[in-house]
C-alpha cells in the first residue's frame, strides 16, 4: 500500500529549513503531497511576496515533493479529503495546534496520523533558514546601498 504524506507552509522564498522540512516528510512515507498556502490565508505574519502559483510550482518541482497543490481558499480540511493521506507533517514551529487537528479529522471521519517535523539549525554563521529573516536581510541590504 502506497503511504502518503501530507506538509504545507507558505514557501516564498525557498531556503534549506524549507528543503530538511520536507524531506523529513517525504522520508515518512511513499509519496510527499504538499499543500501551499493560499495567499489570503497567510494572516498570521506578512502575506508572501510571490503569487500562489509560482510557489505551488517551485514546490512541485523539488525532487522529495511527489505533488505540490494549491491550498483551499475556505476549507482547509478539503486537500486532505482528496489526498486522503497516512500523516499529515506540521512543520517545527507552524502555529497549528496538532490535537486540534486530529479532533477535526475525527469529526469528518478522516483516519489519519499528525506528526510534528524537526527544525534545522544554521549550520554556518551566514546561513538564513527563514524567508521573513531572507526578506528583512534583503530590504536591510538594498537602504544601505541607497545610503552610500
Ligand atoms: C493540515 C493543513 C491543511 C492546510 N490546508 C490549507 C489549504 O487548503 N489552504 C490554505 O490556504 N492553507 C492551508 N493550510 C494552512 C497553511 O498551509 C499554513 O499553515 C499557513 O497559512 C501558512 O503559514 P506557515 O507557512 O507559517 O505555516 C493548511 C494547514 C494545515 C496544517
Ligand atoms: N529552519 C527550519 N527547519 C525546519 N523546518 C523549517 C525551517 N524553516 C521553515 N521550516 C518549515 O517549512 C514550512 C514552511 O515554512 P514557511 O513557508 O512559513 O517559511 P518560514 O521560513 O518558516 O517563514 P518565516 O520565517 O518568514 O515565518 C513550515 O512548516 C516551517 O516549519
Amino acid at each position: 500500500m502506497t503511504r502518503r504524506v501530507v506538509a504545507q507552509g507558505t514557501f516564498d522564498l525557498i531556503h534549506p529549513g524549507h528543503v530538511h522540512y520536507l524531506s523529513e516528510a517525504a522520508a515518512m512515507g511513499d509519496e510527499l503531497h504538499v499543500i501551499v498556502a493560499r495567499r489570503e490565508n497567510v494572516t498570521h505574519k506578512e502575506p508572501p511576496i510571490l503569487p500562489d502559483r509560482q510557489r505551488r510550482d517551485v514546490v512541485d518541482a523539488l525532487d522529495v515533493v511527489s505533488e505540490a497543490h494549491l491550498g483551499h481558499r475556505e476549507d482547509i480540511f478539503v486537500p486532505i479529503e482528496r489526498i486522503d493521506p497516512d500523516v499529515i507533517v506540521l512543520g517545527h514551529d507552524q502555529h497549528h495546534d496538532a490535537d486540534a487537528i486530529r479532533d477535526a479529522l475525527a469529526a469528518r471521519g478522516i483516519d489519519c496520523a499528525v506528526d510534528r517535523a524537526s527544525a534545522r539549525e544554521p549550520r554556518y554563521e551566514e546561513e538564513l533558514l527563514s524567508t521573513g529573516r531572507i526578506i528583512d536581510r534583503i530590504v536591510a541590504s538594498r537602504a544601505d546601498e541607497g545610503d552610500a
